[in-house]
């Protein structure tokens, strides 16, 4: 059994793009821009904005925080992305999902531009991901999981693939992008009759149901590859959507929590930052 390590995997991923940064700054004569908004105070929010900020840090990219309370208007929201999408050296936008409930999160993500969106959201990237034109920016945690496969050497093709969650930010691109590698991909949900007997049939597992320990390892079969999306917080501590201490004997390759995709979602919205800051100095030439 090998324990996919998706700390180790963002980490090499970050030097790689320091490297292409440092190279592009000497000619583009100004670093990378990333800008975050963040609106209220939910605790798990605010570490992963911290987080993302201290990537931009190790890869040498400016940062900005736009920090704004719970009780901002959708308006007032839109003015803020509307001075960020003007703003000639910020390359990524992103607003740190949940929103406060009366705040229109689609309006939101809409408004952020789709040349900018390096979360990967945006409607028109949605549509780019779709067709497969590479120009958009793919989501960054479904984007992180097919970077692990990549990395690992295991081959989708012909597999079945079991998603279960169907979330706009992991399920559904997850599936579409296992489609892309031609497996045969089926979505669960809350709803979804006979859970264990789908999941005892597939060859590969990517739980992101935000349901913690749902996959036991009597559900499994043996050598099955087991990707935990789940962050979950139990009694203070995290763990995933998959019992790994038991999933883990009858797998052949699985992810941890913590350590495993949410690093690497992480590292994909950097290298979506990185992307966005090349096609624009490409285009100012
Ligand atoms: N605008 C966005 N909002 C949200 C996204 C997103 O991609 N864009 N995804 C999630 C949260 N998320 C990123 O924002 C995220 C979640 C978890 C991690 C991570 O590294 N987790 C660590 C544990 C960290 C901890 O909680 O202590 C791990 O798994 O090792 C990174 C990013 C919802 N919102």
């Amino acid at each position: 059994m090998t324990i996919i390590d998706g700390k180790a995997l963002s980490e090499k991923t970050f030097e790689e793009i320091k490297e292409t940064h440092d190279e592009l700054q000497k000619k583009a004569g100004r670093k990378a821009g990333l800008a975050v908004i963040i609106v209220g105070e939910n605790p798990a929010s605010k570490i992963y904005v911290r987080n993302k900020i201290r990537a931009c840090e190790k890869v040498g990219f400016n940062s900005e925080t736009i920090r704004l309370d719970e009780s901002i208007s959708e308006e007032n929201l839109l003015l803020e992305i509307e001075k960020l999408n003007n703003d000639d050296n910020i390359d990524g936008i992103l607003v740190q999902l949940p929103l406060p409930k009366h705040i229109n999160e689609l309006e939101v993500i809409n408004a952020i531009s789709a040349e900018k969106d390096v979360d990967g959201f945006h409607t028109t990237n949605i549509g780019k991901m779709m067709i497969g034109d590479e120009t958009g920016f793919l989501p960054c945690t479904p984007a992180g999981v097919i970077q692990m496969f990549e990395e690992y050497n295991i081959d989708l093709e012909g597999k079945d693939v079991l998603v279960i969650g169907q979330s706009n930010i992991v399920g559904k691109p997850m599936t579409l992008l296992l489609i892309k590698k031609r497996a045969t991909v089926q979505v669960c949900n809350s709803k979804t009759k006979n859970l264990s007997e789908k999941l005892q049939k597939s060859d590969v597992v990517v739980a992101a149901a935000g349901s913690p320990k749902l996959v036991k390892a009597s559900d499994v079969k043996e050598g099955v590859v087991v990707i935990d999306v789940g962050i979950n917080r139990v009694d203070g501590k995290l763990c995933g959507d998959v019992d790994f201490d038991e999933v883990s004997k009858k797998a052949s390759f699985i992810t941890p929590v913590p350590g495993g995709v949410g690093p690497m979602t992480i590292a994909m919205l950097i290298k979506n930052t990185l992307k966005s800051y090349k096609q624009k100095i490409n285009k100012s030439k």
